[in-house]
């Protein structure tokens, strides 16, 4: 898109019924209609690497689908995202369901060509295995990043059955890789039964800061969110998404789920108080629709993917910070 050109929007929900036509995210362009996008919505139809249930494969379209309900302006970040930069769908990487090494070296290439455009990434899951790949692309282009990771879990263990990449262990992998700023990473939202203390001290040893999904609910989300962005500055930002860092009863739709998590609207509410941050790319991901009912996970990871979306768009738009 040129200067002077005017982003391509929504498709209008008043002329042409949301449930009518393919689901793109938000009913937005899909990328080869408008050439290039300031924010690549890239799907990443991959679960191979899950622990538990699996499903996550088709997590991307379910949020498709339930993201025809977003509308273009966001009363919460008070921006037209849409309109303020040129947000389009990629499609989907298309990853070898059978070996998951070639896997992560297929969604890193796809990774590189999407941010060698000038895109920023908000990709939708598959399972949280992919974030590897998309962290060793970003940390390729901006150095090593800021990571906050909302989950129930830490998904920083060794190896899962001998093998190291898997939805358990991205971060570990990412950190021993060197593509983190280790001065700010956060989990929040962990909660639940591990395999001993030893995962504590080793996360803890790895660089992370853990807000738990108890200190969510006694703290509050303003709160934390100021935390946060304090240990974030203006350090260049991935934020990772695991649906799961939802309470059940607001994401069923996953495949390791845990009780007595966040609520929908603290994640919103998070998120929103992070808008400042230099976000440069975003994934949400462990959507499992099998595991759904009347889309209540689909809708929740639609409006997070949303919050994120317009984070990026308000900064393209406004402070011209580093594509
Ligand atoms: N990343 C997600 N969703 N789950 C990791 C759980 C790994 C385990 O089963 O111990
Ligand atoms: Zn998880
Ligand atoms: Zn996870």
């Amino acid at each position: 898109m040129s200067s002077t050109e005017q982003p391509r929007g929504p498709i209008d929900s008043s002329r042409i019924p949301r449930y009518a036509g393919p689901a793109t995210f938000a009913r937005l362009p899909r990328l080869d209609e408008v050439g290039r996008a300031d924010v690549a919505v890239v799907g990443v139809p991959f679960d191979s690497g899950v622990s538990y249930r699996p499903g996550a494969r088709f997590g991307g379209n379910a949020i498709r689908e339930a993201s025809r309900l977003l509308r273009p302006y966001n009363p919460a970040q008070d921006a037209s995202p849409f309109a303020l930069a040129q947000v389009a769908d990629a499609g989907d990487i298309a990853a070898n369901p059978f070996n998951i090494n070639e896997a992560v070296e297929t969604v890193e290439a796809a990774a590189d060509d999407l941010l060698a455009t000038g895109a920023r990434m908000m990709t939708l899951g598959g399972d949280h295995t992919i974030a590897l790949p998309l962290l060793r692309s970003v940390a390729r282009k901006h150095g090593p990043v800021a990571l906050l990771h909302f989950d129930a879990h830490l998904d920083t263990w060794d190896t899962y059955f001998g093998a190291e990449y898997t939805h358990g262990t991205p971060f570990r992998r990412a950190v021993e890789e060197g593509i983190l700023d280790t001065s700010a990473l956060s989990h929040v939202g962990t909660r639940g039964p591990l395999y001993g203390k030893q995962d504590l001290t080793d996360d803890e040893k790895m660089g992370f800061g853990i807000v738990t999904s108890a200190d969510v609910y006694r703290r509050g989300a303003d709160e934390v969110a100021d935390q946060l962005r304090q240990r974030i500055g203006d350090r260049p930002l991935y934020i990772s998404i695991d649906i799961d860092c939802l309470d059940p009863a607001h994401a069923p739709g996953t495949g390791t789920p845990e009780a007595g998590g966040m609520t929908s609207r603290e994640l919103l509410e998070i998120l929103r108080g992070l808008a400042s941050c230099n976000l440069v790319s975003a994934d949400v991901v462990e959507v499992a629709p099998a595991y759904d009912h009347a889309e209540i996970t689909a809708v929740a990871a639609s409006h997070t993917a949303y919050e994120l979306t317009t984070i990026m768009a308000r900064q393209i738009a406004g402070a011209g910070t580093a594509r």
